[in-house]
């Protein structure tokens, strides 16, 4: 196999300098090359990240007949029978979903561990009852052995272990939103990044269209960064919704965040470009045109809104409308004319005079009429002409912007902030509420913050239309975190709806106030559009660190079963800190909790999670030995050790406090430790 892979490697790189060597003459064969030349750099690419692993496994069937899976699939010829299967492929499923219940035509699941390319371990499941054999390895599960092993601060793929219940969700034919809910550490990221990966394998249009990932920080997106590029996918788009649009914006606190993450606002922005789509009224127009009733206006104003464009190209619609109508307005204007001068010389002659049609305009201008006008009228009112000149009428387009002006994206959020209560002056300093800006100083360039991302990509959709860059699958973690605001940004983003979505709302943080499912999607997609799943296993925490947040979850998501723990480990331990022992001495505490542990297991990832304030005290204390994080910024991460700090002050800090610090105590793989100040009660 790797003979192959290190001929097919070769082979693609090669392809890929001639290509790349070719000189296209003109813009489409330019563009076709870098089209080949794209997919075999991302075939070589495939081939190279392969190399780890390669293969990790070996199903038996009942018949004798047998099939590696692995990372890729390789063939030595395109008609040949494959050496090596894609897990992603049909014929690879029954590596997943046969248990010893249903073996599904399987005698013997073989998973095989390799170090570099050399195979250091093999273990094998009998699926059909049979006994293990001389060529059976029959011994500690390779799931046990993967969520036992020492984290190394990346996410690593789950490709050779994935369970039936994962994989299920992984592959479902499902095209529309599929929802997978589930307590901590029940391996929804796994299931939603190997899902991801298997999109890209079996739809080729979303592939094509380009896959995004949306976690909730920067953060979490470097710990998930490692397991797509691992399976080969290094086309996927990480993201969260405040860089999605590339525009750099300042951190917002989360009273703000929340407040401006409301629906409520998105009503206020189309609410505020409807009322300047024509509301009501006549159209003045300038110099001698006349001017249009409020009736015409109302028919333009329909024309235009009702062809769902976004406001400024609607504009377009509008003005061509009235255009229209003051050309006919012209044009009846000059029969009229005609008309009453016909009357008139039939009046004056005693006889019907339209025969006189064709004669001298220049009669008609010494009875008092505009010859010109008249002239063009009878012999010939070109409406193109007259339509081509109102268009290009500066003066026209002015009355226009009085009905349906064009409008800027950036000064209409502005123009909603302000009504809504938020101060316009600098927009960095002051704000509204407890939630105001801060940062006094900032310049004009970064005025905007994270909060006003979604507003400026809604006000952009409202004025302008879609956004340019969309994608045919979007996977979102932590979905629990997003508002409304940024819901609707993802929807937009999604034409074809086909998105996964991940998340656990006893996990929400303060920012979002959306508390289900179905209130999220509510702008993404119909019920009958999306999948459920919920996952049960908590493959990250023991059994006894699950069992220390079971009355916490049961106080702030009543409805949720507590997931089951596949691993036991040790109990968790609480450290109680006198309150009297000086104002240094949770920080100490903390110290001593985190030196005890990297004593004991050297090398190990240890974490420290605390209240936001204490952030900076911590850090000095443990600073290259532990990571110090606000339980804020926990989500979706996991450590091998972590040392919660003083949960009331994490309760305390944010509205939701209880939900973050059920996150805290949910992170480690391992080891809990609690550290608690206790009260003056307590001491009796
Ligand atoms: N089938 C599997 N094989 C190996 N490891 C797994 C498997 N499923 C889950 N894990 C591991 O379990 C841990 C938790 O998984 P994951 O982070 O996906 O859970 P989660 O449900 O997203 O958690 P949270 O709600 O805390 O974000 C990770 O270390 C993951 O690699």
């Amino acid at each position: 196999m790797y003979g192959l892979l290190d001929e097919q490697a070769a082979a693609a790189r090669a392809e890929l300098s001639r290509v790349l060597r070719e000189r296209p003459s003109g813009a489409a064969e330019a563009a076709e090359r870098e089209v080949v030349a794209s997919r075999l750099r991302r075939r070589a690419h495939a081939l190279e990240t392969a190399d780890h692993a390669l293969c990790f496994g070996r199903i038996d069937r009942a018949d004798g007949t047998w099939l590696h899976v692995g990372r890729i699939g390789l063939r030595p010829r395109a008609d040949a029978d494959p050496l090596l299967v894609d897990w992603r492929a049909d014929a690879a499923r029954p590596f997943y979903t046969a248990t010893a219940l249903a073996p599904d035509g399987l005698r013997r699941r073989r998973h095989l561990k390799a170090a570099g390319r050399t195979i250091t371990e093999v273990s094998d499941e009998i699926l059909d009852g049979s006994r293990p054999g001389s060529q059976d390895v029959v011994g500690d599960g390779p799931l046990v052995e993967a969520l036992s092993a020492r984290r190394t601060g990346h996410m690593r793929a789950a490709v050779s272990t994935l369970r039936f219940e994962q994989d299920r969700i992984v592959r479902s034919p499902h095209r529309g939103v599929t929802v997978v809910q589930g307590g901590p550490g029940t391996g929804k990221t796994v299931v939603a990044l190997h899902r991801a990966a298997y999109v890209l394998y079996a739809h080729e249009r979303a592939a094509a269209e380009g896959v995004l990932v949306l976690g909730p920080n920067p953060r979490f997106l470097d710990y998930i960064s490692h397991v797509l590029p691992s399976l080969g996918e290094n086309d996927v788009l990480l993201a969260t919704c405040a860089t999605l649009t590339g525009r750099s914006a300042a951190p917002a606190s989360e009273g703000e965040a929340r407040s401006k993450g409301e629906a409520r606002m998105a009503e206020a922005l189309a609410d505020t470009v409807r009322r300047r789509q024509a509301p009501s009224g006549p159209l003045r127009t300038p110099g001698d045109l006349p001017d249009l009733s409020a009736a015409e206006v109302a028919a333009a104003r329909a024309r235009a809104a009702g062809g769902g464009l976004a406001h400024n190209p609607a504009r377009a619609i509008f003005k061509e409308h009235v255009v229209d109508t003051l050309t006919d307005a012209l044009e009846r204007e000059a029969a009229d004319a005609l008309e009453q001068v016909d009357q008139e010389v039939a009046a004056v002659m005693g006889r019907d005079v339209s025969f006189l049609d064709r004669i001298a305009a220049a009669d008609l201008v010494r009875l008092g009429h505009d010859g010109a006008a008249v002239g063009d009228a009878r012999e010939d009112f070109d409406p193109d002409a007259v339509r081509a000149e109102l268009a290009a009428d500066r003066g026209l387009d002015g009355a226009v912007d009085v009905l349906w002006p064009r409008l800027d994206p950036e000064e209409l959020v502005r123009e909603v902030l302000e009504a809504d209560g938020w101060e316009a002056d600098g927009w960095g300093t002051g704000g509204r509420g407890t939630g105001g800006r801060t940062g006094a100083g900032r310049g004009a360039s970064d005025r905007w913050t994270e909060a006003d991302v979604p507003l400026l990509d809604e006000a952009s959709a409202l004025v302008d239309g879609l956004p340019e860059r969309t994608f045919g699958h979007i996977v979102v973690d932590e979905a629990q975190e997003l508002t409304p605001m940024q819901w609707r940004m993802v929807a937009r983003r999604c034409p074809s709806r086909s998105m996964t979505v991940v998340g656990d709302f006893a996990q929400a943080g303060q920012v979002s106030t959306v508390r289900s499912w179905g209130e999220a999607l509510a702008d993404v997609a119909d019920e009958g559009r999306t999948q459920a799943w919920t996952l049960t296993v908590s493959y990250r925490t023991t059994a006894e660190i699950l069992g220390a947040t079971r009355d916490l979850l049961a106080r702030i998501a009543p409805d949720q079963e507590p997931s089951t723990a596949v691993r036991h480990g040790e109990e968790p331990r609480t450290v109680v800190v006198h309150p009297r022992s000086g104002s240094g001495a949770v920080a100490s505490a903390v110290a001593a909790a985190v030196s005890d542990d990297v004593a004991a297991h050297p090398g190990g990832q240890v974490a420290v999670i605390c209240a936001e304030r204490r952030v900076g005290e911590l850090t000095g204390r443990v600073e290259g030995v532990a990571q110090v994080l606000p339980a804020a910024a926990a989500r979706g991460l996991e450590f091998d050790a972590v040392v919660v700090v003083a949960p009331d002050e994490i309760v305390a800090e944010r509205l939701g406090g209880q939900r973050d610090l059920y996150v805290a105590l949910t992170r480690p793989t391992h080891r809990l430790v609690v550290v608690e100040k206790s009260t003056e009660k307590d001491l009796g």
